[in-house]
């Protein structure tokens, strides 16, 4: 029976497309469900065309409404025909005439190229390239064996050996097969055949990996359905409608096979992880692995899927919704932060203590001790020693070793502190009131005694959680298989959390998965970006003691790299805020999809008066408020985390607001805690900008954050 099958180009278009045109498509995939092949290519209201001018005999275009047309793969053999696009019928006809389709040897898979646009280019660069010698070009250094083996079939060979540098790589990029372009520049990026055989080709080949048998190039059916990364087949109308009517997220249909292996392995027989930089798709795996996990999940059993802030809670239960349709199993999982699972097990009345109330309460509990040193000593040491490693008892704190403290601190000093800590959290229960943490570590208790919760914790945004945190999680599932599945990047780190999970007791090894695409950004955003943080050690999330790496972190998406604006004044600042806002929404960018940052609140304000002042709607980001609301979000950076936006403006990105001197802990307090600090500082920057899928504006007045100018110059 023939069916259409849709490809990742098309859906791509599909936010732009007019409902009478998705109702034409959703006709025509009836059509190819109900008619025989026969009276497919005779039936006169789809007009299976094949193009005159067409370089590729397979390719051909349908009717999907008057004046649009369907591009089409119609392969010579099987019934699988494949939807690459819809366009204006001049456009279609001018798009399709130019595209080749083949079968890759090395991937099996479906491939498309501008075949016309490449063959066009081509002789020119040859005769720049006639004045080089052949290891002078791009790839001058890789055999045409290695070439072959990581799946650059021939064509693409001819025209890869004739480029001299990386600019020319990114004039051809666009119209090289999209596999084939990948393996070209991780090439270009100087990964070694072995790395870029492991990391892009292998993985590819996961859902062939039993199949030996020399490839078929003419066996399309075949290859269709081994392209599941770029096409779908659709056998269901409802699913189909689900698609054509939703907002069209490609990560809900085409998961990297990377990513598909991770969230849809049947069973991990314990704790997993999986870590990378920024916007490589590790909250879709989370969100992937708890429909996965729904899918097995017993009566009564239920599914806790945590994130770090209520911004974060609300995109996650709206991703969810969008990939899980049964809503009574969606119920079956609870969406919430760490500190409101702990203020709901412990189910108290006390009020959490705000942002500005602890500080007084550490110095009246110090005067009552007599303790002399400084209360942010007595904070950290609360945080970072005591609830950190669940120390109870005077005695567990005098032995306890002090990890990650920058100061000694003598056993004969040890029973002062311990009293005065004592002393602030008696005071706090006393005055009705308590800590997230301490909740934490309240609940973790409770649920010592009463048992678990959850059959399956998913945790995203892991990086930022504080042992007390974790000990929360663990005692909130049974140590069993797939009992925690943990996403985070430690490049993310932006609150003061120094985490071990080998220490804690959760062991991930050999069941940890490091992800390299990013997806969000594109590479010259990504590229400046990461020179924030170049050169910084980072510590694992499963270990400390071993550090992590952005090698190989990569985007293939292209654009423009950030525009950097040296303000004079903080209102001429505000002034090329409105200007640039103005810009992106005169070239299209819908006022929701921009966001604008900054390191304060009252920096928030200050943008959204400005920009409400200039006529652009603009209000502060809630977890709460309903999406899709028209106007320009902004925020404190601490609250950008985890989401994203078409184009934002960091703002403020002044030497005295990153580092933020009252947030780094002076060096003789603690040297250590200094470091921590500033490199959370510096992480912060890096969160907002990471932010960004193609525009991204960094403005500052007066003396630049020293990051940026460190950034600037590693470029
Ligand atoms: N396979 C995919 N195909 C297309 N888009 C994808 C895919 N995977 C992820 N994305 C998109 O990439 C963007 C980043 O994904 P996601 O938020 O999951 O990344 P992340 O690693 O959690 O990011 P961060 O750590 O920065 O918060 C999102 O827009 C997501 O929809």
């Amino acid at each position: 029976m023939p069916r259409l099958a849709f490809d990742i180009g098309f859906c791509a278009q599909l936010g732009k497309l007019q409902g009478t045109v998705r109702q034409g498509v959703f006709d025509a995939w009836e059509k190819f469900e109900r008619l025989t092949l026969d009276q497919l290519f005779k039936d006169p209201g789809l007009k299976l065309e094949t193009l005159q001018q067409a370089r590729d005999r397979h390719i051909r275009t349908i009717r999907i409404d008057k004046g649009t047309r369907g591009v089409v793969l119609a392969p010579s053999s099987g019934d699988t025909f494949v939807l690459l696009r819809v366009m204006p019928h001049d456009k279609a006809i001018d798009w399709a005439v130019k595209q080749k389709a083949s079968i890759n040897t090395v991937t099996r898979s479906v491939e498309l190229r501008d075949i016309a646009m490449l063959d066009e280019l081509t002789p020119a660069y040859e005769r720049i390239a006639a004045d080089t010698t052949p290891d002078q070009r791009l790839f001058g250094k890789i055999s045409d064996g290695d070439m072959a083996a990581l799946g650059v079939d021939a064509t693409t060979l001819r025209q890869a050996r004739v480029l001299t540098s990386v600019e020319q790589l990114e004039v051809f990029a666009p119209y090289f097969p999209p596999d084939q372009r990948e393996v070209l520049e991780y090439l270009a990026a100087d990964f070694t055949v072995d790395q870029i055989w492991r990391e892009v080709v292998a993985v590819n080949l996961a859902a062939a990996e039993n199949d030996t048998d020399p490839v078929d190039t003419t066996d399309y059916a075949t290859a269709i359905n081994r392209t599941s990364t770029r096409i779908a087949v659709i056998s269901d109308g409802d699913e189909l409608r689900d698609i054509l009517s939703k907002p069209f997220d490609a990560w809900r249909v085409f998961l990297h096979p990377s990513q598909h292996k991770v969230a849809y392995r049947a069973s991990y027989s314990g704790p997993a992880q999986v870590s990378g930089g920024p916007g490589t798709g590790k909250t879709v795996v989370a969100m992937h692995r708890v429909r996965h996990l729904l899918k097995f999940l017993r009566d009564g059993e239920r599914i806790l899927l945590t994130t770090y802030t209520n911004a974060l809670v609300a995109a996650l239960r709206s991703g969810l919704a969008a990939l899980v349709d049964d809503e009574e199993l969606r119920e079956r999982v609870d969406i919430t932060t760490v500190d409101a699972l702990a203020s709901r097990v412990v189910s108290t009345s006390r009020r959490p203590l705000r942002g500005g109330e602890e500080e007084p309460r550490w110095q009246q509990a110090a005067q009552a001790t007599g303790f002399t040193g400084t209360t942010q000593f007595l904070a950290q040491e609360y945080k970072h020693v005591v609830l950190a490693q669940n120390l109870r008892t005077q005695e567990e704190y005098e032995a306890a070793d002090r990890p990650g403290r920058g100061r000694a601190l003598p056993a004969s000093a040890r029973p002062l502190v311990w009293r005065t800590i004592q002393t602030f959290v008696d005071q706090l229960a006393a005055d009705g009131l308590r800590t997230y943490l301490g909740t934490c570590s309240e609940a973790a208790d409770l649920l010592g005694e009463k048992g678990p919760r959850y059959r399956h914790i998913v945790v995203d945004e892991a990086q930022d959680l504080h042992p007390v945190q974790w000990r929360l999680l663990r005692a909130a599932s049974a140590d069993r298989p797939d009992d925690l599945f943990i996403a985070g990047d430690p490049h993310q780190r932006i609150y003061d959390s120094k985490v071990s999970l080998k220490a804690l007791g959760i062991k991930v090894a050999g069941r940890s998965t490091k992800m390299r695409k990013n997806y969000r950004s594109t590479h010259e955003i990504l590229s400046w970006s990461t020179g924030l943080l170049v050169g910084r050690p980072f510590e694992q999330l499963e270990d400390d003691s071993r550090n992590e790496t952005l090698l190989g972190y990569r985007s293939s998406l292209h654009g423009n790299g950030p525009q950097l604006h040296a303000a004079a004044s903080a209102a001429g600042e505000l002034d090329a805020l409105v200007d640039r806002v103005r810009a992106w929404m005169e070239n299209g960018v819908a006022p929701d999809e921009i966001g604008v940052t900054t390191r304060f609140n009252k920096d928030v304000e200050k943008a959204i008066a400005k920009l409400v002042a200039a006529g652009i709607p603009a209000r502060k980001l809630r977890a709460d408020s309903a999406e899709g609301t028209d106007a320009v979000r902004v925020g404190t950076m601490h609250s950008f985390k985890g989401l994203e936006f078409r184009c934002v403006a960091v703002t403020g990105v002044n030497e005295d607001a990153l580092p933020f001197s009252k947030a780094v802990t002076p060096v003789e307090v603690d040297r250590l805690q200094h470091e921590a600090d500033l490199m959370s500082e510096r992480c912060l920057l890096f969160v907002a900008c990471t932010r960004a899928r193609d525009g991204l504006f960094v403005s500052w007045a007066g003396e630049p954050s020293r990051f940026v100018l460190e950034a600037t110059r590693a470029e």
